[in-house]
């Protein structure tokens, strides 16, 4: 029942043949049971309880509340959730429960979707293995898996591998059947990068077709709320619910399409995807490299035109999101500073040792290490040299891709992540904050220039870990990106953790 698409779970649901009351159980249930994970921070079991009660009286009445109505959902941490606490896995705010829910939450529970709960995170949503929480370290389901298991040299018990990040606990949780859809945010990778290591697919939209409302901001012009799904009709689902202007967010966006139903036959003998030259990393594994050949070989098979394009300013990208998103993260932290919002030290001394320890007690290494770069390249001295020379960089990052979509591109196709899932030891004891940084090579330009892009799993590693391969598409053509993933998707046969077992078991290779 847990691996049923949102689709399917809805017409049972409708139909009378399973419960939301009972489905709401069953996701609670596996909760517990896949704790080792660590893909919640709040579990919220009794509100879900009296939701799905409410869910079962609708459906029994024949007046459904929404599309969602008795589908159980999870949220990252750094969504405002109304009296749920909501603590971006950061000290700093780990007593915030907040009076209001971000408009994504609140347009999920319009629609009579059931909240199972609040995942764990990167804190702050900064990082890419989920590794770097207040909360402890996310496990990846397929860590456990019986592949990895036997390869030479892995104990299973304390080598398991990363989810990717920051939003590994909501991928965990799509990935690990103890949630139908998961929220995340993307900043530069956030939500495709850990869908694409856990075996999710993972929706980046357009910038401002969702709004930021509720969401804690870590970069406001690249931060996207994205959902994680198991198929990609689910997610054009998902994203119709979600779009939309808001008044509480100024850079929404209207659109007029509807994402969901996507084309059941896609024709892409007419399609020209383009694969571009300069995501051939250093880094990038044989076995990613091998899927990517693999499915633009599918594209060419049937009668698509695959072309090589150059993005040349792909290699600025990692240096230039370094330098944009702590500056906005310098200015983004300061309000936490003890007083108005966030942790306060207990410390009796001057209000500035306050503010000071506070602060250091509050945020990780990693949050304040950021801070202090901001504040760097925002001095009066470096903000030309870092700051200016940053955001024309941005802009050319952008005009390359406007120039291959103008040249008659429609798609563009490339790895998600330039290897599968790094065990957690290697993550941690290689530099985590270089590694880290260098793992949304391939997203983070996607949200420079605000596109939409999403990731979908393709294959199984040679250690029996997913590989996802991303697509792009110009601006606000979301609905022909997962047009394009969803034929992907049918192809790819992509085998999925079965729900009769624990993530820790067996794999279902069907
Ligand atoms: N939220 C994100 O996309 C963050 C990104 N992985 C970073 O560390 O900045």
């Amino acid at each position: 029942m847990l691996s049923l698409t949102i689709k399917e779970a809805s017409l049972a649901l409708r139909e009378g043949k399973i419960s939301p009351v009972e489905l709401c159980r069953k996701c609670l249930s596996r909760i517990k049971k896949t704790q080792h994970l660590n893909a919640y921070i709040t579990v919220t079991e009794e509100q879900a309880v009296a939701q799905a009660l409410e869910a079962e009286a609708r459906l029994m009445r024949g007046s459904p509340k929404g599309v969602l109505d008795g589908i159980p959902f999870a949220v990252k941490d750094n969504f405002c959730t109304e009296n749920i606490k909501t603590t971006c896995a950061s000290r700093m705010l780990k007593d915030y429960t907040p009076p209001f829910n971000a408009t994504v939450v609140q347009k999920l529970l319009d629609q009579g979707a059931v909240l199972v709960g609040k995942t764990n995170m990167d804190e702050f949503a900064m990082g890419s293995g989920s590794t770097d929480g207040a909360f402890g370290p996310v496990r990846n389901p397929w860590g456990y898996a019986a592949p990895y298991r036997e390869s030479p040299g892995v104990d299973p018990d304390s080598d398991w591998v990363v989810t990717g990040g920051s939003s590994g606990g909501s991928a965990a949780a799509v990935a690990s059947l103890t949630s139908f859809l998961a929220l995340g945010s993307d900043t530069g990778g956030s939500t495709r990068n850990p869908g694409a290591l856990c075996g999710a697919v993972a929706l980046k939209p357009t910038y401002g077709l969702l709004s930021r409302h509720g969401l804690i901001p870590l970069v406001n012009s690249l931060d996207v709320p994205g959902v994680l799904t198991r198929s990609v009709g689910d997610a054009a689902l998902v994203l119709d619910v979600l779009k939309g202007v808001d008044v509480k967010d100024s850079t929404t966006i209207s659109s007029h399409s509807t994402f969901a139903p996507l084309p059941e036959d896609l024709d892409v003998s007419k399609l020209c995807v383009g694969i571009p030259k300069e995501y051939h990393a250093p880094g990038l594994s044989e076995d990613t490299l091998q899927q990517w050949r693999r499915v633009a070989d599918m594209f060419e098979r049937a009668g698509a035109r695959v072309q090589q394009v150059s993005l040349p300013h792909t290699q600025f990208s990692i240096v230039c999101y370094h330098v944009l998103c702590c500056a906005e993260v310098a200015s983004n932290m300061a309000r936490f500073d003890g007083l108005q919002y966030g942790h306060r030290s207990r410390t009796d001394s001057s209000t500035e040792t306050m503010y000071a320890t506070s602060r250091h007690e509050g945020f990780n290494d990693v949050v304040r290490g950021r801070i202090l770069s901001g504040n760097y390249f925002l001095l009066k001295q470096s903000y030309d040299k870092y700051f200016l020379k940053a955001q024309k960089v941005r802009r050319l990052i952008t005009e390359d891709f406007k120039q291959v979509f103008e040249s008659g591109v429609d798609v563009l196709l490339t790895p998600s992540t330039l290897t599968d899932a790094a065990p957690y030891s290697d993550f941690t004891q290689e530099d985590n904050r270089t590694r880290s940084l260098q793992e949304d090579v391939f997203t983070q330009p996607v949200n420079m220039a605000g596109l939409p892009a999403v990731s979908v799993p393709t294959a199984l590693s040679g250690r029996g870990l997913p590989i996802g391969l991303q697509l792009i598409a110009p601006a606000l053509q979301d609905r022909a990106l997962l047009s394009v993933a969803q034929w992907i998707e049918q192809r790819v046969h992509f085998p999925s953790i079965r729900d009769s077992e624990g993530p820790s078991e067996a794999l279902s290779t069907a």
